[in-house]
């Protein structure tokens, strides 16, 4: 049976009732697993939510580790910062791996959820610990998903939001690359549509999922400064005379190999539909009018070489979001890049929160600190309409 790590800080809390998803299925129980850092002020209105990545976890501090700190972004001696863990996920938070009704685990029988639920649960956990206001909502790949969803499901109580390397609905381009890696699960005779048992389960399936999404995950340059077409053993240090024994299949075989020791196939499943579903206008109406609908200061994250949630997804955003603002950096490592790269994201990130705190800065300060940002510089965008942002 494959352990799911919980760090020992994490905490759980119980829903009081049964929790309906956007597909009219119910979950009679549901159980959340989140941190925190910091205190929550007497008014309740100092938080910042955390959204994770597809195969993260509440332990923000540890994946987003450039972005914490005295100071930082994400300031526990001011802060009151709260990340959980997500629905339908393997972390502690109610998913395929939870006891069912009947007390076995749900399985392949876990209803499928959306971003939309997701988040609906996240604000579930954010009533039940008090808060009032949610200075900022931030995430990046599938937590950016959220984030944006956030904008939208509480208006009233997200003052603002930040998503990088996100989009306002899933392109063709991903849900080819999700279907690629179903395929891949399905394809593992362990997996048996989901019904596999727990002590043996499709690992050379959830493996090959995951060196496909880990070539999305990078960026031709990357891969090729890193490796070329180096021979693993000389990666490695020892000499190999096998031709083609490249480093980089071994660097993806790791990382699959990797996953089957922390992560569920169903979860991985579910999460993946669920990154599928993702779409800000479903039963909204119009894309461009929901867009534009978003009222709170709005910061896009984008990187030059995501070759997933390409520039051209962040565009958009900033295109049709009323008040938004671009933040682009350049980096090698492609989508990744807002793990690999997030203290390149900071400063930035940080000016953005502390102009909605109204606490800082005067106009230079400000321009000064946005100067120190890559952005598109060869690329102006039409029709930007980012307010107070870069121009
Ligand atoms: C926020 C979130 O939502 S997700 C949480 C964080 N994400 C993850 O944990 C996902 C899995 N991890 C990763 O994708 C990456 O490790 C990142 C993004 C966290 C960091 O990226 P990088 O620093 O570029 O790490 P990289 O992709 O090189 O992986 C390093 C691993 O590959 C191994 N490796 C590197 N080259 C090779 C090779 N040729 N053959 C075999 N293994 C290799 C290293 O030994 C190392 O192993 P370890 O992780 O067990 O220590
Ligand atoms: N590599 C990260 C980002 C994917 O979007 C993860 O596995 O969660």
């Amino acid at each position: 049976m494959t352990a799911f790590r919980l760090s020992a800080q994490t905490r759980h809390r119980r829903l009081e009732r049964p929790f309906r998803l956007e597909s009219g299925a119910w979950l009679p129980e549901v159980e959340v697993a989140y941190r925190t850092w910091g205190r929550l002020s007497p008014t309740a209105d100092n938080a910042i939510l955390v959204c994770h990545a597809l195969t993260g976890s509440a332990d923000a501090d540890d994946w987003w580790a450039p972005l914490f700190g005295r100071g930082r972004l994400l300031d526990p001696e001011r802060d009151f910062i709260v990340c959980s863990n997500v629905l339908g996920g393997c972390y502690g938070t109610t998913g395929p791996t939870s006891p069912a009704p009947d007390g076995r685990p749900w399985g392949r029988c876990f209803p499928r959820v959306t971003i939309r639920d997701q988040v609906r649960l996240q604000m579930a956990l954010i009533d039940a610990l008090g808060i009032r206001r949610l200075q900022l909502v931030i995430g990046g790949s599938m937590g950016g998903l959220q984030a944006l969803e956030w904008a939208l499901l509480d208006p009233e109580r997200v003052m603002a939001v930040a998503a990088l390397a996100a989009s306002g609905r899933h392109s063709a381009w991903c849900l080819a690359w999700s279907e690629a890696q179903r395929l891949a699960l399905a394809a593992d005779p362990r997996y048996r549509d989901g019904d596999y048992d727990p002590r043996d389960p499709p690992r050379a399936g959830l493996a090959a999922a995951r060196a496909i999404a880990m070539a999305t995950y990078r960026s031709p340059r990357s891969l090729e400064e890193r490796f070329g077409r180096r021979s693993g053993h000389a990666v490695f240090g020892a000499a190999s005379d096998v031709p083609d024994d490249y480093a980089v299949n071994g660097w993806l075989r790791h990382h699959g190999r990797s996953l089957t020791e922390r992560f569920d196939a169903n979860s991985y499943r579910i999460l993946i539909d669920a990154l599928d579903t993702h779409d800000l206008a479903r039963g909204r109406g119009d894309y461009e009018a929901v867009l534009r609908a978003i009222r709170q200061p709005v910061l896009i994250g984008s990187i030059d070489s995501d070759g997933l949630y390409v520039p051209s997804d962040q565009w958009e955003l900033v295109r049709l979001i009323p008040n938004a603002t671009l933040l682009a950096i350049d980096s090698v490592h492609g989508h990744d890049g807002f793990l690999i790269d997030a203290a390149r994201f900071h400063d930035a990130l940080l000016e953005f929160k502390s102009r909605r705190n109204g606490t800082l800065h005067a106009a230079e300060d400000f321009r000064s600190g946005w100067d120190t940002v890559p952005r598109f510089k060869d690329r102006p965008i039409p029709e930007y309409q980012a307010s107070g942002g870069p121009s």
